[in-house]
């Protein structure tokens, strides 16, 4: 367990921290005595979330969509007037739809990889500049999405999510001599909000897809969050470059097919 004040007055950014798994990022660090900010596009929801976890801490929140660079650097712009320095930046916003790829329009595609790739670039390159390059500090926690063998239904959201794990590696390298550390957290199926988006056949189909990961569940935001705050903390100090998979062994074990499966017999 981490101590109580392992984050004390860290500033951490939170891209989607108004729901699911981003929500859960947030509450902990709170929890662990940061000051957090979080942001996504809608302004009505991202407000409610935040009056819910200011109950557990320092909590700002901004409008932004991390796919327009305007929004990204008045996002940096916010954090430079009220905490003068970011420590901790974990790139948690993004999503997709499912889709066979033969399917995938032109509109669709660049949907999903400005929503997963490029947002996550401009988000990391942005808070580099403004912050972790001057610093000579900073960590980055991106969350991808278990990709090992493909993401068969989802083919868009797998390239971009492959696309962060080497954008990953090179940075990792690169910004090696500004002490900056950036790593990924890629989850398998995780119960929360996120799920919510996806059509009832396949919400039907999630508890004999629980029944066949390895470790017969689906993860919790709490599993996510915890590897998040591993790789945030001094205990991941010579930790970098790496994806730490969150799955049940999902990677290893289950039927990836699945998915396309079901949208194939949307179609039949
Ligand atoms: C067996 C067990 C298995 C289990 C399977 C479960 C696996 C779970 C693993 C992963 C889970 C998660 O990530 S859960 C997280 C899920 N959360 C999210 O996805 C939330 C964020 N997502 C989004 O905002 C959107 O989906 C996204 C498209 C990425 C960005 O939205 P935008 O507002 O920019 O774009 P939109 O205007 O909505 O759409 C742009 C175009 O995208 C295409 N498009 C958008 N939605 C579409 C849809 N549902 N179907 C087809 N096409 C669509 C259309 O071409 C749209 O153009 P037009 O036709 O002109 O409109
Ligand atoms: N749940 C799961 O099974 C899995 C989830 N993931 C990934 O984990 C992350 C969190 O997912 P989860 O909490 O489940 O899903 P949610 O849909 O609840 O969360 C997605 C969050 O990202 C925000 N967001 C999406 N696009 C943008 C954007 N362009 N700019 C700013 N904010 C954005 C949304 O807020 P708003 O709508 O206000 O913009 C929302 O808060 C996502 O990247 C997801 O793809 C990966 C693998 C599995």
């Amino acid at each position: 367990m981490l101590k109580s004040d392992a984050f004390k007055d860290k500033i951490v950014l939170v891209t989607g921290g108004r729901s699911g798994i981003g929500f859960q990022i947030a509450k902990d660090f709170l929890q662990l005595g940061a000051n957090v900010i979080i942001c996504s596009r809608k302004e009505d929801k991202l407000k409610i979330a935040a009056e819910e976890l200011s109950t557990y801490g320092e909590l700002s929140y901004q409008a932004c969509d991390i796919r327009k660079t305007e929004d990204v650097q008045e996002l940096a712009q916010m954090i430079k007037e009220k905490y003068q320095r970011l420590d901790i930046l974990v790139n948690n916003a993004g999503g997709q739809f499912p889709a066979l790829a033969e399917y995938i329009s032109d509109k669709g595609w660049n949907a999903v990889i400005n929503n997963n790739l490029n947002g996550t670039f401009l988000m990391i390159r942005e808070m580099a500049n403004a912050f972790f390059i001057p610093q000579k500090q900073g960590v980055i926690v991106n969350i991808t999405a278990e990709v090992y063998r493909g993401f068969p239904g989802m083919a868009h959201t797998g390239a971009a999510r492959a696309g962060v794990e080497n954008l990953t590696k090179s940075l990792a390298m690169e910004w090696s001599d500004f002490n900056i550390r950036i790593n990924c957290v890629a989850p398998g199926i995780i119960e929360s909000s996120g799920l919510d988006n996806y059509p009832p056949q396949i919400q039907d189909m999630f508890e004999e897809a629980q029944k066949a990961i390895p470790l017969k569940r689906f993860g919790r935001v709490e599993d996510v969050s915890n590897a998040v705050l591993f790789l945030a903390s001094p205990m991941a100090a010579y930790v970098t470059g790496i994806s730490l998979i969150v799955d049940g062994a999902q990677h290893l074990g289950f039927d990836k097919m699945g998915l396309a499966r079901v949208l194939k017999s949307f179609i039949s």
